[in-house]
């Protein structure tokens, strides 16, 4: 069983630290969602795991150190959708989703085999064959959302980061990555996924993690995590569990 380990990871940026001795494990097939208010560390936290930004602790993959690994050979085991998803530039939805075979070799214009078939499979996926020529600077936030995924899907890792994947997404597209991304992770590929919406995490999450002020407070089976005690303290705000119905109610008074 593959597994993503991260032990003890921590991050200093402008002179604080806002990543503290962060510790745990993903493994293939699981869908994990990570939860904590702004400025928690979550971004912090998948950037230094992929080994975008210094930190110290170790992040492997199998036994090999994450942050050492060439960029390209990274990019074969983990996919990343990093927050920002605006593109600058007027390329074509394919070119965009074959970037996600370039660390296999490809290159625009120059797709092997496999390459075009695991383009094709991931436009597939995401309902994008109606799109495939279309300039994705004309596209939806979510339909952009969607190109995105089939990016990360064409690259066929063994894991998956995804930082705020369906913000600013309407219920129904963002429920429509949310089982996209849980049919891939039941496929056996390792999700990790920060939210924001608690009930769209409740209604996914195999396992949630907890984050605050930079530390981990809660990582585990999300009918034990997710109580109205454990997102009051996390967000400051009242809400109501029962399993994995969620109801917030607003500031205490
Ligand atoms: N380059 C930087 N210099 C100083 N502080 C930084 C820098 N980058 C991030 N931070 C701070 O690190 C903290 C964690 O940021 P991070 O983006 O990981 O939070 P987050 O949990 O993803 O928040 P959000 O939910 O708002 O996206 C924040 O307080 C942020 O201001």
């Amino acid at each position: 069983m593959a597994e993503l380990s991260v032990s003890r990871l921590s991050v200093v940026a402008g002179g604080a630290q806002v990543v503290s001795h962060i510790s745990l494990q993903l493994s293939r097939g699981e869908f994990v969602v990570l939860l904590g208010p702004n400025g928690a560390g979550k971004s912090m936290t998948l950037r230094a795991m992929l080994g975008l930004v210094p930190s110290t602790g170790s992040v492997t993959l199998d036994g090999a150190s994450v942050p050492d690994m060439a960029p390209s050979e990274r990019a074969r085991h983990i996919a990343y959708l990093p927050q920002s998803t605006a593109l600058a530039w007027p390329a074509r939805t394919r070119d965009v989703v074959s970037l996600g075979r370039f660390s296999h070799g490809a290159a625009v214009g120059r797709l092997g085999r496999d390459d075009a078939h695991a383009v094709d499979m991931a436009l597939s996926e995401c309902a994008l064959e109606a799109f495939s020529d279309r300039r994705v600077d004309s596209l939806s936030g979510g339909e952009m959302a969607r190109v995105h995924c089939a990016r990360a899907f064409a690259a066929r890792t063994t894991f998956l980061l995804a930082d705020e994947p369906v913000a600013a997404l309407d219920p129904a597209q963002a429920f429509r990555i949310m089982d996209l991304l849980q049919k891939k992770a039941r496929r056996g590929l390792g999700v990790l996924v920060v939210l924001h919406d608690i009930a769209l995490a409740a209604r996914y999450a195999d396992r949630m993690i907890l984050m605050k002020a930079g530390e981990l407070v809660a990582d585990g089976p999300t009918e034990s995590v997710l109580t109205g005690e454990s997102v009051s303290a996390l967000y400051g705000v009242t809400a109501h569990v029962a399993g994995r119905q969620v109801a917030l109610n607003g500031l205490p008074d």
